[in-house]
C-alpha cells in the first residue's frame, strides 16, 4: 500500500457500506449496532460514568445510530432522554427497528420527547440539555443535504453553552462532509463545536478540510468491520486496470524515501534558486536553506550580479552564487543538466519573474525530459509536456497569472504550482470566484483537482489544511493517488505556521525533496507534511528562519 491513509468521499462511503452489504457478509442493521457500540465505547473511555445523556436523533439512518446509542447507554444505567427530531414512518427499515426497540426499553426516569413540530413543551426542566453529562448529536451525518434547521443548531448551541460535552456521530451536523463546510440556517453560529466526533472505518474527507477539523474536536475513527470492503473498493478495480484514484492524508511515512544512503553529491540532485533584486533576496534566501537542508546535493542561487555580495554574506557557503541579469544568463544555467530541480517566485520580483517565466516553458521543450508516471521514471518523449522538476510560487505566480493562458501553456506534468489563496485566485480566476461564493458550489479539494486538470501540472493550495492534487499520467493498474491533504488545523493546528517567509521555506523544502529525485506529486505532499513537522516540532515563537533549521530534527526524530 502507498503512503499515507486514505480518507473517504461520502459517496465512497456509501458505495463501500452497500458492496458490503450486498456481498452478504454483514446487515445494514449490523453495521447501525457496530456504528451505535462504536460511539459508546468512544464515549465511555472519556467520561467514564455519565449519569445523563442527551441524544438528538435525526430522521435518517444516522438517527438510527442514535436509537442504538441510547439503548446501550441506558443498558449500562445512564439515564437518557432522547429528542427525535423525524417521523417513525419515514424511519429506514434499520432506523425503524432501532427506533422501536428503544421505545420498548422506556422506564421512568427516560424522556421520550417527539418531534417538536408537535406540541412539546420544551421548557420544561426534564428536558433540558443542560442537566445532562453529555450531548450525542445523532442528527445528520453522510446523508446531510442542506443547511441544519436553526431549531435543531439550538440544540447544539444550547449544549455548546452549557459547557456539556457534544458526542458527534460521524459527523457534527451541520458539517458537510465533502466540502468540509458548516452551514446552520439563518445566522452562523461560530461557537458550535463536537467535543469528540466519532467516525466509521475512515475519516471523510469533510473532516480534514476547511471548518471540519475546527468542528470535529478530536475525530475518532471507528472500525466498524469494513475494512476489507474499503480495500476491495480501491484494489479490486485496478485489478481490472480501471483504478479509482484515491484521497489521502499526510502522514510522516512519506519522508522515508528522503534517508540518504551515501552517494556522490550528485546523486542528491542539484537545486537552482531564481533570486530577486538586492534587498529583497532574504525569500529565497530562506528557500535555499531549505532546500539544502532537504538533502539537496548541491543548491545554486542565481541573482543579479549586484546582489551576490548580499547574498553571500547571509547564505551558507555550501550555498553557489550565479549572476543572473537577463533571460539568456538562465539560459547558460540551465544548460548544465545536472540541475535538476528548479524554485522560482520567492522574492523574484514580479517583473523579473515575468521575463523568466518563457525560458522555464521554453526549458521543457527539452526533446528528452525526464518524466514521472507515478513513480517510475521515464526519458522518453511522451505525448504530454514534461520538464524539469520546477517550483512555481509567489511572484512567479502573479506574473504568470499576467500571463494567462500563455503561462498556463509552458507548464507540464513536472510543474508545481504553490499558490495561496489569493495567488490560486489570481492564477484561476474563476475557481477562486466560485471559492469565495457565500455559498460555495465546489469543495477547495475539486478547485484543486480542477485547477490540475487545466494546467496540466501539480497544484499545492496552501492554508490551514493543504490541499494538493496533480493531473499527471497514470500507469494501468497502479492505484492512482488523486490528491493529499496535509491538516495543519484543529487537533492538528500549527498556527505559528502563519509567520511571514513560511511560505518561501515550502516552496525550498519541495525544491530540495525534487533535486532527490522524488516524483512531484509525492514531493508536494512531502514537504507540506515536513514543513509542518518542523512548525510543530519548534512550537510557538516560530519565525520561517527556524523552519529550515528544525528540519534535521524532524529528519532524525523519523530515523532517516
Ligand atoms: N448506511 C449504512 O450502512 C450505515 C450508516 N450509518 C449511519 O447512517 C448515516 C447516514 O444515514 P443516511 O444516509 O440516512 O443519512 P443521514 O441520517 O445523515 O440523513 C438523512 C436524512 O436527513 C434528511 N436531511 C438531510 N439534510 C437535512 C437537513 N439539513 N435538515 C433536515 N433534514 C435533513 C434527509 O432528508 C434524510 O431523511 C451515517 O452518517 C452513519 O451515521 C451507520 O449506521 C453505519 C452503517
Ligand atoms: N493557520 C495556519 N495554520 C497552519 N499553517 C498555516 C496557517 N496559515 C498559513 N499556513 C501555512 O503557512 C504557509 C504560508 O505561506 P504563504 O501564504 O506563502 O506566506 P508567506 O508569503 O508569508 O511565506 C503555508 O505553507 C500555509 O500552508
Ligand atoms: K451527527
Amino acid at each position: 500500500m502507498l503512503n499515507g491513509t486514505e480518507i473517504l468521499t461520502t459517496a465512497q462511503m456509501r458505495a463501500i457500506e452497500s458492496a458490503a452489504m450486498d456481498s452478504g457478509a454483514v446487515t445494514g442493521l449490523e453495521l447501525m449496532e457496530r456504528a451505535g457500540a462504536a460511539v459508546v465505547a468512544a464515549l465511555l473511555e472519556r467520561w467514564p460514568d455519565p449519569g445523563r445523556a442527551f441524544v438528538l436523533c435525526g430522521p435518517g439512518n444516522n438517527g438510527g445510530d442514535g436509537f442504538v446509542i441510547a439503548r446501550l447507554l441506558k443498558d449500562r444505567g445512564t439515564e437518557v432522554t432522547t429528542l427525535f427530531l423525524g417521523e417513525r414512518d419515514r424511519l429506514s427499515p434499520d432506523a425503524a427497528v432501532n427506533h422501536d426497540r428503544w421505545q420498548q426499553m422506556l422506564g421512568d426516569g427516560d424522556f421520550w420527547l417527539p418531534d417538536p413540530a408537535e406540541d412539546t413543551d420544551l421548557t420544561s426542566p426534564d428536558f433540558e440539555i443542560g442537566s445532562s453529562d453529555v450531548v450525542i448529536d445523532a442528527m445528520l451525518g453522510t446523508g446531510a443535504n442542506r443547511p441544519l434547521p436553526s431549531t435543531w443548531a439550538n440544540h447544539l448551541s444550547d449544549a455548546v453553552e452549557g459547557g456539556n460535552p457534544v458526542i458527534a456521530v460521524d459527523a457534527l451536523s451541520g458539517l458537510d462532509l465533502d466540502s468540509g463546510r458548516y452551514a446552520i440556517d439563518g445566522r452562523e453560529r461560530s461557537h458550535i463545536r463536537a467535543t469528540l466526533t466519532v467516525t466509521f472505518q475512515r475519516a471523510k474527507v469533510g473532516h480534514k478540510l476547511e471548518e471540519g477539523p475546527d468542528r470535529s474536536g478530536e475525530l475518532v475513527v471507528a472500525d466498524i468491520g469494513l475494512e476489507q470492503d474499503v480495500r476491495r473498493h480501491f484494489d479490486g478495480p485496478a485489478l481490472r486496470h480501471e483504478p479509482v484514484p484515491s484521497i489521502r492524508l499526510t502522514s510522516p511515512a512519506l519522508a522515508r524515501p528522503l534517508s540518504k544512503s551515501s552517494g556522490h553529491k550528485f546523486d542528491h540532485g542539484h537545486a537552482l534558486i531564481l533570486a530577486g533584486a538586492a534587498g529583497r533576496g532574504g525569500a529565497a534566501r530562506l528557500a535555499a536553506r531549505a532546500a539544502l537542508r532537504c538533502g539537496a546535493g548541491l543548491v545554486t542561487l542565481a541573482c543579479p550580479r549586484d546582489a551576490i555580495a548580499e547574498n553571500a554574506a547571509s547564505l551558507p557557503d555550501a550555498v553557489m552564487l550565479r549572476p543572473l541579469d537577463e533571460p539568456d544568463d538562465l539560459r547558460k544555467l540551465l544548460a548544465d543538466k545536472r540541475i535538476n530541480a528548479i524554485c522560482a517566485g520567492p522574492g523574484l520580483g514580479v517583473e523579473r519573474a515575468a521575463t523568466l517565466l518563457p525560458v522555464l516553458a521554453e526549458d521543457a521543450r527539452d526533446p528528452k525530459p525526464v518524466t514521472w508516471v507515478g513513480n517510475q521514471k521515464f526519458t522518453f518523449d511522451l505525448p504530454f509536456r514534461a520538464g524539469r522538476p520546477t517550483v512555481l510560487d509567489a511572484d512567479a505566480l502573479t506574473a504568470g497569472a499576467a500571463q494567462g493562458q500563455a503561462f498556463l501553456q509552458g507548464l507540464h506534468v513536472n510543474t508545481i504550482l504553490t499558490p495561496h489563496e489569493g495567488e490560486f485566485a489570481r492564477v484561476f480566476p474563476d475557481l477562486g470566484a466560485r471559492l469565495k461564493q457565500k455559498h460555495p458550489t465546489l469543495s477547495t479539494l475539486d478547485a484543486v483537482r480542477e485547477a490540475a486538470d487545466r494546467a496540466k501540472a501539480v497544484i499545492l493550495l496552501k492554508g490551514p489544511t493543504t490541499v494538493i492534487s496533480a493531473n499527471a499520467p497514470r500507469l494501468r493498474g497502479k492505484p492512482p493517488v488523486e490528491a493529499w491533504i496535509n491538516p495543519a488545523a484543529g487537533p492538528d493546528a500549527v498556527p505559528w505556521l502563519a509567520t511571514a517567509g513560511s511560505g518561501d521555506v515550502l516552496a525550498g523544502i519541495i525544491t530540495g525533496i525534487l533535486a532527490r529525485g522524488l516524483p512531484p506529486l509525492d514531493a508536494a505532499a512531502t514537504g507540506a507534511w515536513l514543513h509542518a513537522a518542523a512548525a510543530r516540532r519548534f512550537g510557538p515563537g516560530l519565525i520561517a528562519d527556524d523552519l529550515p533549521e528544525e528540519l534535521p530534527g524532524v529528519f532524525r526524530d523519523l530515523g532517516l
